[in-house]
């Protein structure tokens, strides 16, 4: 891994108006994926932001963001996040940027993931981000403990739980809804990822699980739903294979469709 940082000197997450965490109760449910779209959908329509990954053990963003291999580098105020767009409407730090053996900080204990955490969100130096998506792991484990403490002087304007259309998965989304309520934290809404399957010969979309469950919990739990993601392949491949931005997020289509009602409910709330 790189030198910790010397620490910033300025006011931790100064340059940053909005802070959104981005959970989920259970692994590969698209979490990434959907902060990823969040992020995408809202520099769309028209706002700088960032993109904070902390899932240590997994980090994706780089990847998914075509970024993997970029350094970061210190300035007085800490570290530079990497832009992914000449314009500089999208900052992004992750772990995935500091260490030189990916296996890394699978082996880190809880203390030096909380310091990690801890240096992430005083010591980046984010430059006028409207929105900053923080990243989570799966599940409610040390690192969010450690993220909810950084943030709690600060500000955090709430999270959104992704959620799969499965019984299973939307119980898992129920316990975070609890961990959110313990913590308070507020719940900005829910997102059901892998909402049906997209066709790549005619783009229709199929359900092919059971659909709704995302829904359901909602209006139990008294959260908003923001919407459903679809699944589709042709944005799995651009997201594995780290394409440009152009076909991270598509222009139109469902997924496009998709991602401007979930952003357009999610900006309504927070602004
Ligand atoms: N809506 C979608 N359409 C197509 N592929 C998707 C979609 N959502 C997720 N995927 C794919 O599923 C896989 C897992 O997604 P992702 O990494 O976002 O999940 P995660 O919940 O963040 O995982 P982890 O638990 O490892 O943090 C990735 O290969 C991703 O491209
Ligand atoms: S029309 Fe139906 S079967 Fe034909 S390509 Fe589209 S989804 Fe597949």
């Amino acid at each position: 891994m790189h030198p910790p940082s010397t620490g910033g000197d300025a006011t931790p997450l100064a340059g940053v108006k909005h802070v959104i965490l981005v959970m989920s109760g259970k692994g590969g449910v698209g979490k990434s994926t959907v902060a990823t779209q969040l992020a995408l959908g809202i520099r769309a329509a028209g706002h700088r932001v960032g993109i904070l990954d902390i899932d240590l053990c997994g980090p994706s963003i780089p990847r998914m963001l075509g970024l993997e291999g970029k350094d970061v580098h210190q300035c007085p105020q800490g570290w530079v996040p990497v832009y992914a767009d000449q314009q500089q409407t999208l900052a992004v730090m992750s772990i995935g940027f500091l260490l030189t053996d990916r296996d890394e900080a699978v082996v880190w204990r809880g203390p030096k993931k909380t310091a990690m955490i801890k240096q992430f969100v005083t010591d980046v130096a984010w430059q006028d981000v409207d929105y900053l998506l923080i990243d989570t792991p799966p599940g409610t484990s040390d690192e969010h403990i450690a993220i909810l403490e950084s943030l709690r002087q600060l500000r955090c304007d709430g999270a959104v739980l992704v959620t799969t259309p499965q019984n299973l998965a939307v119980g898992d989304v129920r316990r975070q809804v609890t961990f959110c309520r313990r913590t308070g934290l507020k719940v900005l809404g829910i997102v059901e990822n892998m909402s049906g399957f997209v066709c790549p010969n005619c783009s229709e979309c199929t359900n092919i699980f059971s659909s709704g469950g995302g829904e359901q919990l909602s209006s139990v739990a008294g959260v908003p739903f923001l919407g459903r993601l679809p699944l589709e392949p042709r944005l799995a491949a651009a997201l594995d294979a780290g394409a440009p931005l152009t076909e991270a997020a598509p222009a139109a289509g469902p997924v496009a469709d998709a991602v401007s009602e979930i952003v357009r409910g999610l900006l309504q709330t927070v602004r």
